[in-house]
């Protein structure tokens, strides 16, 4: 019989008594995996080997597992520090054993929420008492992440405890191992002699004929082989480009401009007083260079100036709180791109607008937030509006269940709330689909006279700004903003997630 070489060399290295995994076969032959597993499917096919599979659990400690067992787990620190504290005689309040404890934050709530379940003493109205029989040596999951750590295997019950807990991961894998079949050892037994199959038809053997002569290696279209997981559009990129094309399916124009810009455009064309709490450095990022804006329209300077000393129309009436120009040409990054509607809207952009009009921007703002499951110190704001003779709120709402319908987003909720530079004004609310919870998801409103008269715009104009980042929340269904943006990000969901269309 003639085999390729690499199929009689896992045939050589296989025994007809216990299956032999791939990998073993790998380091026998000097082949890789996936040639040996490719040879043992072709000789599976001749009738000399089965190819068995067995799926094998490869458990990991996660960072949080991988500390409690180099510190103990916290349920532990606390009976030990609770044993300390003499709570096996006689019950100690909790604040002082947690205080000498050493369990920082949310260790607390684990410790405490394990303490009682796992029998190292009870917890009432305040007071802490430790069971004196209980023997943390014993407590099987620490021995468990011990186990895990050794490569040791363990219990499955345990195991799945651990899981829920997050302190390990269990990742699936299939092992492939070959068995010589009796006919296999009867042709090892009569003699097999290699022939060199050739991989690859290059140009030289189309050019000397000699293709015709040689065997080729079959494609084996099964086996294993590496994902290569190539670069990507980022899904709120990806989703950054739906939203505007379906804007722009709406009829809408798209806005640019400066992501450092001043004062004026961020906020006093908005009619925000510049004392307003948004307008410190605990909200808004401040540029020290440039420390100022030279070029702003003067004429527009000197109206929106009037509006916050004086007001506008008949019975306006202005803040009467401080205002400087100074301010006005301050450089801050832009906490919200409503900075692009106000170039636009006062013809310094594109020029003068006449009605009806429609502009957009899907671009990035900063603003000073603490970071946690919502809210990061950058995103996307979807920003937006409309300029026409006679618009009201209905159009509004028409707009946005438009808008978000096209994302299969239809149950669109509204709040009146307040805006400097809107009235009426409404935030948006969506229903995150695995949680159910109601999530804000934008603010809206109609721009009030303060705002256009200055600008020199004498129709109505209805904007808004929607954050992308929980439009993506609501359509993909994660609930953590740091699993897409940042150092947090979940690889694997941002390789595999697919833009909703
Ligand atoms: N600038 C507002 C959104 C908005 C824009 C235009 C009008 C009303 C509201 C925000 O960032 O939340």
């Amino acid at each position: 019989m003639e085999l390729p070489q690499r199929e009689l060399a896992v045939l050589e290295a296989a025994s007809a008594d216990e299956p032999t995994p791939v990998a073993e076969l790998a380091s026998a032959t000097g082949e890789k995996p996936e040639t040996v597993t490719g040879a043992a499917f072709d000789l599976e096919e001749r009738g000399l080997v089965t190819v068995s599979e067995d799926t094998v659990a490869d458990v990991e400690l996660t960072e949080e597992g991988e500390r409690y067992h180099r510190m103990g787990l916290p349920e532990i620190r606390l009976y030990e520090t609770a044993l300390g504290a003499g709570a096996d005689e006689e019950s100690v309040s909790m604040g002082e054993v947690l205080g000498a404890a050493d369990l920082d934050g949310p260790e607390v709530d684990i410790a405490l929420s394990n303490y009682a379940r796992k029998g190292y003493g009870e917890i009432e109205s305040g007071d802490l008492s430790a069971n004196p029989d209980a023997d943390p040596d014993t407590d099987e999951e620490a021995a468990a992440l011990d186990a895990v750590a050794d490569g040791e295997p363990i219990d499955e019950d345990v195991r799945e405890a651990l899981e829920r807990r997050d302190l390990l991961v269990v990742h699936e894998r299939t092992i492939r191992s070959v068995t010589l079949t009796d006919d296999g050892v009867d042709a090892l037994m009569a003699g097999i002699s290699a022939t060199e199959a050739v991989g690859q038809l290059t140009p030289e053997m189309l050019a000397s004929g000699e293709w015709a002569d040689v065997a080729f290696a079959d494609y084996n279209v099964e086996a294993d082989a590496e994902t290569p997981s190539s670069g990507k559009e980022h899904v709120l990129r990806a989703t950054a480009e739906r939203v505007t094309d379906v804007l722009v399916g709406m009829g809408f124009e798209e806005m640019e401009g400066p992501h450092a810009d001043s004062e004026f455009w961020i906020n006093d064309a908005l009619f925000m007083p510049q004392d307003h709490p948004a307008r410190t450095h605990w909200d808004q990022f401040a540029l020290s260079e440039p420390s100022a804006v030279d070029e702003l329209p003067d004429d527009l300077l000197e109206r929106v100036e009037s509006a916050h000393r004086e007001g506008v129309g008949d019975d306006g009436d202005g803040y009467h709180s401080p205002w400087t120009e100074e301010m006005a040409r301050g450089v801050d990054l832009r906490g919200h791109t409503t900075s692009l509607s106000m170039r636009y809207l006062s013809g310094e952009a594109v020029g003068d607008l006449e009605p009806p009009q429609r502009y957009f921007s899907v671009e990035k703002v900063y603003r000073n937030d603490t970071l946690d499951a919502t809210h990061l110190l950058e995103f996307f704001q979807i920003e937006g509006w409309v300029m026409a003779e006679d618009l009201s709120v209905r159009d509004l709402m028409g707009t946005f269940t438009e808008f978000y319908s096209q994302f299969g987003i239809e149950n669109v909720r509204f709040k009146p709330h307040y805006n400097p530079y809107t009235e009426p004004s409404f935030e948006l609310f969506g229903t995150h689909p695995r949680t159910g919870e109601v999530i804000e998801i934008g603010n809206s409103g109609l721009f009030r006279p303060e705002v256009l008269e200055p600008l020199g715009v004498e129709c109505d104009v209805m904007a808004w700004g929607l954050a992308l980042e929980r439009l993506l929340m609501l359509t993909h269904g994660f609930e953590d903003i740091r699993d897409v943006h940042g150092t947090l990000a979940d690889i694997d969901f941002l390789r595999n997630t697919e833009v909703v269309y």
